[in-house]
């Protein structure tokens, strides 16, 4: 497996690449697009920050690339459905640098109050600016934090040892969850209205994309201080030089940037305006955080299938994995025995857990069955991370329920397809700890563990239907590991479902299926 390092990572990850079994880790940073482009079809893995932009073109051309991980969180520069699409797992390092990004709003709201950066930058200048650059305090005074996540809630926590008050606005984050952790829960109006400082740490999407606008300066408060070290755009730049202008606004600190690096910013004239090169996340322990979790989650995935903190599947840690290993091999199996006794275009996939799952998160199952089912159709070009997405573009409708009555067994699982011509149900169970059986083909109990050739062969229930059966194989040296007699629930037909040693051939197949009391014959491979 060969990884790609193709932006600045702390060293400690490489390390850690370099040290783990059947891996091989080139470093090659800075590359411009179209070289990256030529090289990245060796690689099975890429690691980046925020330069390299993993764009559908650039997917296109990386032919073997399994996963992206970004030592950090944000994803602005992948393109997330067209890697979903091509089945590549995107991870992110969510926690490794919330800490000190935190720290550095708070570092930011301190430098604007004490004119920090402007005091620096005139003494060495020679000039001694002491009455000028008189500050506030910012104890007593209201911090108005806009997104409550990983990163608001330490900026809050770390404002309140510093004795501000501390009001919050996030729309997903209830009252309750606010009031408990301490904080006061606020309007976005009451926000702008009460906070002297207002910082921002939401992620950039549709709705948050310059939020921070005109409008919204038109309610703050005048002289409020703004902090953003979330991401650019948020904060419309035009409008916040507006506003610095005109006196609201009387101090602004980005890290983030519309455009980064900024192009000549007309804010880069103001003297109250302060700024980062998008150092939010760079401290050494920040660094070495991301480097080593984007380092242990891509060796865990290559050698292990395990996936942790992936944006576009679910995440399944290998203890999780562990446990749900049965559903999954059950789930894939069914999905992959299910391909090969429907004929038709897909319509509908049902999927009903029933009885006991010991609380786990089902959802890598139905992914698995999907994937078993669809392989047939599209080969290699899925897996676990792209299955449900190609059943939507399929228009497929996948259900997935979940009841306690589970018949006679522990746990079932029951798949039921519906496609243009036809539909079918299974249902299957695991027994014990590990041991996956398909108990159900449409009306016909049985007992049937779903690997290896097979064949299900429909027969008239007379005498000598099985013994024609044996004969047939025998004299074709085919051996019968196991074999069969599935009942129909309501009423007398049979099904056999044959393991062999070896698969059938077509010509013993037809020999099967010219026996007297034979009427179908369906090879297996599982
Ligand atoms: N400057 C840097 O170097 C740096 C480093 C790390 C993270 N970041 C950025 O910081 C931001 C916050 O990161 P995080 O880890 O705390 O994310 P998070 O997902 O943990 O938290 C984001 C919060 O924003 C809330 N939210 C969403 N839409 C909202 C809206 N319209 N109004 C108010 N709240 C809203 C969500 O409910 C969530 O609680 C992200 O934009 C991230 O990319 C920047
Ligand atoms: O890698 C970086 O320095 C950017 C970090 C930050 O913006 C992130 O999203 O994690």
């Amino acid at each position: 497996m060969k990884v790609l390092v193709s932006d600045n990572l702390g060293e400690i990850g490489i390390q850690m690449f370099q040290e783990a079994e059947g891996i091989e880790v080139d470093v090659n940073t800075g590359l411009p697009p179209e070289e990256l482009k030529a090289i990245i079809s060796d690689y099975d893995a890429l690691v980046i920050r925020s330069a390299t932009k993993v764009t559908e073109d650039l997917l296109e051309a990386a032919t073997n690339l399994k996963v992206v991980g970004r030592a950090g969180i944000g994803l602005d520069n992948v393109d997330i459905p067209a890697a979903t699409k091509r089945g590549v797992v995107v991870m992110n390092t969510p926690t490794g640098n919330v800490v000190t990004t935190a720290e550095h709003a708070i570092a930011m709201m301190l430098s604007l109050s004490r004119n920090i950066p402007r005091g620096t930058a005139t003494l060495k200048q020679g000039k001694w600016e002491k009455k000028k650059l008189q500050g506030r305090e910012i104890f007593n005074k209201t911090l108005g934090v806009v997104g409550f996540g990983k990163i608001g809630s330490i900026v809050a926590d770390r404002a309140r040892g510093l004795k501000m008050r501390v009001v919050i606005y996030d729309p997903f984050v209830t009252p309750e969850q606010i009031e408990k952790a301490g904080f006061e829960s606020a309007t976005l109006a009451d926000l702008y209205k009460q906070a002297d400082y207002i910082t921002v740490h939401v992620p950039k999407l549709k709705d948050t994309l310059g939020m921070i606008n005109q409008e919204a300066f038109a309610q703050m408060k005048d002289g409020v201080m703004l902090i953003n070290c979330a991401r650019g755009g948020i904060v419309n730049e035009a409008d916040l030089y507006a506003a610095m202008k005109s006196g609201k606004v009387v101090g602004a600190a980005l890290d983030v940037f519309e455009t980064e690096p900024p192009e000549n910013s007309p804010l880069f004239e103001m003297d109250n305006f302060i700024c980062t090169p998008h150092l939010g996340a760079s401290t050494k322990e920040a660094q070495t955080n991301v480097a080593v979790a984007v380092a242990e989650q891509i060796i865990d995935y290559l050698q292990t299938g395990t996936v942790v903190n992936a944006v576009n599947v679910p995440s399944v840690t290998g203890d999780l994995l562990e446990k749900l290993r049965p559903y999954l091999t059950l789930g894939d199996r069914m999905g992959c025995l299910m391909a090969q006794l429907i004929c038709g275009p897909l319509k509908e996939i049902a999927i009903e857990y029933m009885g006991d799952f010991k609380g786990l998160d089902l959802s890598p199952v139905t992914t698995a069955v999907l994937q078993g089912l669809l392989t047939p159709m599209v080969k290699d070009m899925i897996n676990s991370v792209n299955a449900p997405v190609m059943a939507k573009d399929r228009g497929i409708r996948v259900t997935e329920t979940a009841s306690a009555d589970a018949e006679d067994y522990t746990n079932l699982i029951r798949v039921r397809v519906v496609t243009t011509d036809m539909s079918a149900t299974l249902a299957g169970t695991v027994f014990g700890k590990n041991d996956p059986r398909i108990v159900k083909i449409n009306n016909f109990r049985l007992e049937m563990i779903p690997q290896g050739h097979s064949a299900i062969i429909h027969n008239q229930d007379k005498p000598g239907a099985i013994g024609s059966i044996g004969s047939t194989l025998g004299e074709n040296k085919i051996n019968i590991g196991r074999m069969q007699v599935g009942q129909e629930d309501e009423g007398d037909r049979n099904i056999i479902f044959l393991r062999t040693d070896t698969p059938i051939p077509e010509d013993v197949l037809e020999k099967l299926r010219a026996l007297p009391l034979i009427n179908t014959v369906i090879p297996l491979e599982l």
